[in-house]
Formats: C-alpha cells, structure tokens, sequence
C-alpha cells in the first residue's frame, strides 16, 4: 500500500480521511489484477497517486532507464501536416506565433512504439492550437446532436439544432438561462437515474460517470431537470457513423449515417504515416527476430464508425477491449484535446501490467495489429492541464470563448473505427 505521509494534507478532514485508509486492513486492498491495481492507484485522490512511472513522452529524459528502454523512437513515413489538404486539418505551422511552435515538440514526423506492445503507436501533438480548437468545436456544435445517438438521447429530448447550439444562443444573446424555455424536458417514457454512476466497481467495471461499453441506465425516477449549460457537461459519449447500440455491443447496421469528412481525411493522413512502420527487437524467438510491421494500407482503410467521449475531470473509463468491430485488423485510431489524462494501455488480460503514459491535447495514439485485442482505459484526467490556447479570452478569438469556458473542465477524445 502507498504510505502515507499526513503532512501533505492541508485539511483536518483530509488528513482524517487519509488516515483511516491507511489503517484499512491490507485485504481491503487486495491484489485483483495488475491492472486494477494500476487504475487503483490513479484513480486514488488521498493518497494522491503515484505519477513515478507515468511515460512522459515529452520529457523522455526524465523516465527511468527501465521504461526507457521499452521505447522506441520512430520516423512517421509521411509528415502530418505537410502541405494542401493535410495542412489546413493539423494546421499551418507557418501561421503559428513563436511561443506557440513550443507546442508542436515531436515536429510532426515523430512517432514512439512499445517493444513489448506491438500495435501501439504514439504521435506527441501534430495539430497547431487553431485546428485543435476545430476539431473541438465540431465535437460540440456538431457531433453531439441528432442524428447522431449520445448518451442523452435516453433520459431528454434535446433540441434538434442541438444542445450546444442552444447553449451558445442563450450565452451570447445574454438571455435569462432560468427561463423555462430553456428548460429541457424530459422524454415522459423514460426516466433515468439521479447520477451518472451505472454500476459500482465492485459489481464489475465503473464506479464512476461511465464505462466501456456503456450500459442502458435502469429506469428511476429521479432525472434532474436542467438548464441547457447544466446539461452540456453531462454529455459524455456521441456516436459517428454507424451508430452503436450499447447494451448489445453491436454496431445497427441499418443506422448507418455519413461519416464526416474532415476526421475522415484526418485519420486517413495518419494511416498513411504509419504504414509501413516497424520495429525488430534484438530478443530471438526460435532464431528469428521479434519484430513488429504494420502494413495496414491506405487503400484498405474505411472510417465507418466513431465514438466521441466527453469526459468532466472526475470522469474515468474502465479497462475494456474495443472489439465489437468484424474487422480487428484495421487501426483504431484516437485523438485527445483538452485536459491530460492518465493512459493505461496493457496486454491481452487484465493480468498483465499496463504500461501509464500521458495523453495530452492533440496527441494521437494508435491501436493496431495484435495491440487491437489489448486492455485499455483512463483511471484519471489530470486538473490545471488545459493548454493556455484552449483557455477562454486566451486571444482575440471570441467565439472560441463558450467553448474555451467548457474546456476548463473537460477531455474530448475522439476515437476512430473501420467496422468491416
Ligand atoms: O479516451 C480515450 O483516450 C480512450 C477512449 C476509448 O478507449 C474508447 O472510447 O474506446
Ligand atoms: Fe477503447
């Protein structure tokens, strides 16, 4: 168990709270597996976790020797970015200020892989703060509402042009948010629970605001009614393309909706980067190299659905395996903005150990080959981690402020499909 150092603690009731865990008999704590252990430890807010094995890869120098030796270095086959289509989706490098050029650290032709995680790639942050707060934008004005499902849709009927929509109408013509118009009713059939909490951990896979796959709430009376800002923040997961039906873990092959175009062609550049992109460890196995390629082409690649998640700082997702798509052979592909999370990426069990890595806004990580079949989840989003450029009033931009006010407390990751 992590010891416990009470000084550390500001507050009389923090440092009682801190106390009584670590008088907690050490069966309370028991090792299931590895991995839950892992997000035990981050998830933990006393004692705060411990961040000492977390890879960084913007700071590799700072990693021990042991996990260093893990990584290795690699150059994508193309530069995201680089010119025409491409550049105007991860943003033009030139149009960027100077202290802003900081934030492009990987020089957008840098990739990590695992040696022992064949199929994960790592991209530190190709998009310049413009096409990050484009793709945001579109997550929020354009992804969360009809057609698309969200996790609203069962408890409210939103609006048709969209919550988001809604809110910044209310916020930008300064209009009165109590006034009942703006109250957003509740679907008279179905009424959900209090919370977000679905299932506790000891019942199996969330004790927080959602799991993977996310089940269908049980019927309760107690849905809150909320003004439409109120309500923004408890979006937490819209579907692109096909859309998926999550009590049965299947795609609805008859809801096929377009997918749209600027994140196909985003995912489609990264496709081409990768391609070709290999390792080949010194380990013999039977006298031949270990090694990893992945040869999954441009050609082959179809984005055909996607989950975006929105995640408030408290929000977690449980270790899970991303494999109701009939073809598991193609990439999925994952991009993050706003706040820092904690990654945890481990193997075909829960009993292997994940490796923690950070994902900061515009990193890409990629899961690919035998990485496909692996454990997965985020037990943390790190406070006070908003890059400056997604903040509100950061610059002239004042559209962006609505949406800067929302990132002050939220992730929005966008993960990528090929469903067949
Ligand atoms: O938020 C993330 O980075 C991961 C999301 C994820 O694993 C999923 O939606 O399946
Ligand atoms: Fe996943």
């Amino acid at each position: 168990m992590i010891s416990t150092n009470l000084e550390q603690y500001k507050s009389k009731r923090q440092q009682k709270l801190a106390q009584k865990q670590s008088q907690l008999k050490p069966s309370t704590y028991t090792t299931q597996t590895p991995f839950r252990d892992a997000e035990r430890n981050f998830k933990s807010r006393l004692p705060p976790p411990d961040f000492s094995n977390v890879i960084d890869f913007y700071n590799l120098d700072q990693c021990n020797d042991e996990l260093k030796n893990r990584i290795i270095k690699i150059e994508l086959k193309v530069e995201l970015g680089e010119n025409g289509e491409s550049e105007n989706l991860f943003g033009d490098y030139k149009e960027l200020k100077e202290e802003e050029k900081d934030f492009i650290k990987g020089g957008r032709r840098t990739a990590y892989l695992f040696k022992d995680l064949p199929g994960f790639i790592f991209i530190p942050n190709p998009f310049t703060p413009k096409a990050q707060k484009h793709i945001i934008k579109r997550c929020l004005r354009d992804f969360a509402k009809y057609p698309n499902k969200g996790n609203l849709d069962t408890h409210y009927l939103l609006p048709k042009e969209g919550l988001w929509n809604l809110h910044e109408n209310i916020v930008n013509n300064d209009l009165n948010e109590n006034h009942p118009q703006y109250f957003i009713p509740l679907k008279a059939s179905v009424i959900g629970p209090t919370n977000d909490s679905f299932l506790n951990e000891e019942q199996g896979e969330q004790c927080s605001s959602f799991s993977q796959p996310r089940p269908e709430p049980p019927p309760s009376s107690g849905v809150p009614i909320l003004t439409s800002s109120q309500l923004i923040k408890k979006i937490r997961w819209t579907t692109l393309g096909y859309q998926y039906h999550w009590p049965t873990k299947t795609y609805h092959l008859d809801k096929r909706l377009s997918f749209p175009k600027d994140i196909e062609l985003l995912t489609t550049f990264v496709i081409k980067s990768i391609y070709g992109v290999k390792f080949i460890t010194s380990e013999k196995k039977e006298n031949e190299e270990k090694y990893f390629i992945n040869d999954y082409d441009h050609k082959k690649w179809k984005p055909e659905a996607g989950v975006v998640n929105y995640y408030q700082l408290k929000d977690n997702l449980m270790a899970h395996v991303d494999k109701s798509e009939i073809n598991m052979e193609a990439p999925l592909i994952s991009f993050s903005f706003g706040h820092t999370c904690i990654f945890l990426i481990g193997g075909s069990t829960r009993d292997i150990a994940p490796i923690a890595l950070y994902l900061r806004s515009g990193d890409i990580s990629i899961m690919c080959g035998p990485c496909r079949a692996n454990f997965h989840g985020v037990p943390r989003i790190l406070e006070g981690t908003l890059p400056k450029y997604l903040e509100p009033y950061y610059d002239n931009d004042s559209e962006w402020n609505t949406y800067g006010d929302y990132m002050s407390s939220a992730r929005i990751n966008v993960n990528v499909r090929q469903v067949f």
